[in-house]
């Protein structure tokens, strides 16, 4: 009996009842991480991939022939089908940018002669204040949410901007481009331009229309939803204290995740001192107004005191590293070993345009820079905290914050991060012989540890033979 349904659906034969239907299968390298130091390289394994996206078998040590055999026809897939990978190419688990500016694209890679409040005053809101016109959002939007997903990019935390139209433009785009997404309408209700500011009830009432259109984008059939809205204050100075407190209700109300920004620059920070001069620091702030919960993603994070970072752990949230953007803008250097070592969440984030590159490549090679930059400057000061055994950043861990962490933060890491049975497929096939590769291999010298490092330093979208989100092909060099 062949449970062969339609074409290119095929499932496992002793399972009539239920059957899986296989619509991938891959043969090759997996480099994905099972915890933030142990970067797990499979080689010769097969990995087979059900009609919903998620993944239905990995079978690892298949040597020969007979046993991919064996195997592919238990799940009554042809042979001829699997996707066979060069020694230069594997799977990894698509990248995950845990904060986003969608409307700032047009100044990605200008503006960085200002600190942050005055970057935000010359460049910034001026920028986003265009967003009012859908047709201007038609413009924009789709190249970036191309580009990313070019990039490798599944899944993105988007900040929007205060207008409603074009941030349900925003959310509808991500689901048709088949990205994953948090989409944000942004909240500001005062210090803010008087041409680009909202009242606060106005503000409450739009994000309450926002989250009700965006949870009907989608219905939850065949596990995870892919587009999401998140409750986005832009940050403490531009978000009045009955606005922060009605935000933390709405996200109680609806269960919904929450992003902003938090010890970005000192000035900020001086900033909201002057603002909330009866709280004792930043974060307290936010938690004074219910906003820190396990769905909290605050970007940045990068002059927190003891204090603040033991009531980060407490809350559960997650820390958006954001260094292309903490270099670019003069912010500072976050010590995201620090916030590890006291167990704090941490994903990898672009930031743009504060971050010049939408690449979490990136954000990655910046974020191992950053590490060293921390690190030298402890070990000149003597300084008695630097972790002497994990002084900085290795490759495993920063693998670990651009896949495993972000999906932590986005409370994605029972469904998405690494290449797990029963987790979606997101996922990028590497070749690192890809037409006008950046990186050069050369056979006597590298194997496939040493292949994935050079990716990870030298490569870039042209190496992205495809990009998966849910099993489906999203985007890639190779355009069948
Ligand atoms: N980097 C950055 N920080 C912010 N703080 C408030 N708004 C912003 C923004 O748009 N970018
Ligand atoms: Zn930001």
């Amino acid at each position: 009996m062949i449970f062969r349904l339609e074409p290119y659906f095929f499932f496992k034969k002793e399972n009539s009842k239920m059957p899986n239907k296989i619509s991938k299968v891959f043969y090759g390298t997996l480099i994905h991480s099972l915890s933030l130091t142990n970067l797990e390289i499979l080689q010769n394994t097969l990995l087979g991939i059900d009609s919903s996206g998620k993944i239905a078998f990995i079978e690892k040590n298949v040597l020969d022939e007979n046993t991919l055999n064996n195997i592919i026809s238990q799940w009554e897939f042809p042979q001829q089908e699997v996707i066979r990978l060069s020694k230069r190419q594997f799977l990894l688990p698509g990248f995950i940018d845990t904060h986003t500016h969608a409307p700032q694209y047009p100044n990605a890679g200008t503006g960085m002669d200002l600190p942050l409040l005055d970057w935000l005053n010359k460049y910034t809101f001026p920028l986003e204040r265009s967003y009012s016109s859908l047709s201007f959002a038609e413009k924009v939007y789709p190249m970036l949410v191309n580009n990313l997903l070019r990039s490798g990019t599944t899944t993105a935390v988007y900040f929007a901007t205060i207008h409603l139209e074009t941030s349900k433009y925003l959310a509808r785009l991500v689901k048709e481009k088949g990205q994953r997404g948090f989409i944000g309408k942004v909240n500001m209700d005062c210090n803010s331009p008087e041409d680009y500011i909202e009242t606060c009830d106005d503000s409450v009432e739009l994000t309450e229309e926002f989250i009700k259109y965006v949870l009907n984008l989608e219905k939850e059939e065949n596990g995870s939803r892919l587009v999401h809205p998140i409750i986005t204050p832009r940050f403490a100075v531009s978000c009045s204290s009955q606005l922060m407190d009605s935000l933390g209700l709405l996200a109680k109300q609806y269960n919904m995740p929450i992003q902003s920004h938090l010890s970005e620059n000192v000035a900020e920070i001086n900033f909201i001192s002057e603002l909330f001069p009866h709280l004792p620091d930043y974060t307290t702030v936010y938690d004074h107004h219910g906003l820190l919960n396990e769905k909290t993603i605050m970007a940045h994070g990068v002059h927190l005191s003891l204090k603040e970072r033991k009531l980060i752990k407490e809350r559960n949230i997650g820390i958006s590293h954001c260094p292309i953007s903490n270099f670019a803008i003069c912010s500072g250097v976050c010590n995201v070993r620090q916030l590890l070592d006291e167990g704090i969440k941490v994903g990898l984030g672009t930031d743009l345009s504060g971050g010049y590159s939408k690449s979490i490549l990136n954000a990655i090679r910046n974020a191992n820079i950053a590490s060293r930059v921390v690190f030298m400057s402890a070990s000149k000061a003597n300084d008695e905290s630097l972790n002497k055994s994990f002084p900085y950043l290795t490759l495993p861990e920063l693998t670990y914050l651009a896949t495993m962490g972000g999906a932590e933060l986005v409370n994605l890491d029972k469904i998405i991060g690494n290449f797990l049975i029963g987790k979606e497929f997101d996922a990028l096939l590497v070749d690192a012989d890809a037409y006008q590769s950046p990186l050069d291999v050369f056979d006597d010298l590298d194997d496939i540890e040493r292949i994935f490092e050079k990716f990870i330093f030298l490569g870039d979208e042209r190496n992205l033979k495809s990009v998966y989100v849910k099993g489906k092909k999203v985007s890639g060099t190779d355009l069948m």
